[in-house]
């Protein structure tokens, strides 16, 4: 083989790193006397931390730079938590991995209460998805959702420092963190649909690459690849990613695929739902089918709020 070192483009959060050196110790495994080194580099999302993500809008805030890194020869993977990953790429890029999934769930971090149920009326709960503020609020309209971001660690010393009475975040990053025992319970998935893509780590590279494509085979999870990718032809079927309430969620069964789908108002007035089952070869159009009946009952009107005009197809 005449490929000696793979660079891995990473964002410098705590979590990213965790990720980037979750896959270089895998390549290294697989490939023994393979070099693998990180690229950290800051992206847009990150210098951005205080305005919602949604008006900053764009998706792929998270992604850009890592991609220019590889467009430019800088770096030759680049890793990427699967729910912040843009559904199309730059001409020249693609995705060629998809690791195993983490607990996709979202978690209830609080230093008092167990549950969402344990929370006293009018409670303050950080987060700044809307997909997770508008599942909350169907359930507790009473509750107060206050404006939470930063990376996982930031977002944990805020509630620290008791800006909130509990927190939502990805349960993933928070075990991959090694702070599992923060969470106090799992919000299950019928409560809290996650964001396509949640706990799934996914490697971005160049097309053409196909030398580095075959060093990363050994890496994908296809049960993994097959659920996400359900979930993301729903999502790019919205136009959406995770700064939009949209939530979907694929699992896999005897038969084949089963997506659930739902989009909702941030307010929690509104939730659309949709679910549906699939053999694995029609996962993508599984999703897809599911965001025509999303759009269908009227997600549309609510995404188009959200987006300042720029409807859902
Ligand atoms: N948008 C931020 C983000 N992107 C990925 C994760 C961690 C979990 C994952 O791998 O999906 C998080 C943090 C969070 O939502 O709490």
């Amino acid at each position: 083989m005449s490929l000696r070192e793979i660079r891995i483009a990473t964002r410098k959060s705590a979590l990213a790193l965790w990720q980037a050196e979750y896959v270089k110790s895998r390549l290294e495994q697989a490939h023994p006397g393979l070099k693998v080194s990180l690229v950290p580099m800051v992206s847009r999302g990150d210098k951005l931390l205080d305005a919602p993500l949604a008006k900053i809008g764009g998706k792929g805030l998270f992604v850009k730079e890592l991609e220019t890194a590889l467009l430019d020869q800088e770096a030759d993977i680049a890793v990427h938590s699967m729910k912040d990953v843009p559904m199309d790429f730059p001409e020249g890029l693609g995705l060629y991995c998809i690791c195993e999934r983490e607990d996709p769930r979202d978690a209830f971090v609080s230093g008092r209460y167990e549950s969402i149920d344990a929370l006293p009326p009018g409670s303050v709960v950080g987060t700044s998805s809307l997909r997770r503020q508008a599942q909350l609020l169907a359930r507790r309209p009473d509750l107060k959702i206050q404006f939470l971001r930063g990376n996982v660690n930031t977002r944990l010393a805020k509630l620290d420092a008791g800006e909130y009475d509990a927190i939502i975040l990805a349960a993933a990053g928070l075990i991959r963190l090694g702070f599992g025992e923060r969470i106090r319970s799992t919000l299950s998935v019928d409560d809290s649909l996650p964001a396509g893509g949640q706990g799934a780590v996914g490697i971005e590279c160049r097309s053409g690459d196909e030398e580095i494509h075959s060093l990363l085979a050994p890496l994908n999870d296809p049960d993994t690849a097959v659920r996400v990718s359900a979930e993301r032809a729903l999502n790019r079927h919205l136009n959406g990613g995770c700064q939009v309430p949209i939530a979907c969620y694929a699992v896999l069964e005897a038969e084949g695929v089963w997506l659930r789908g739902l989009v909702g108002q941030p307010d929690g007035s509104e939730l659309l739902h949709a679910q549906g089952r699939a053999p694995i070869e029609d996962a993508e159009a599984l999703g897809v089918r599911l965001a025509e009946e999303l759009l269908a009952q009227g997600a549309g009107r609510i995404l188009s709020a959200i987006y300042g005009g720029d409807a859902a197809e």
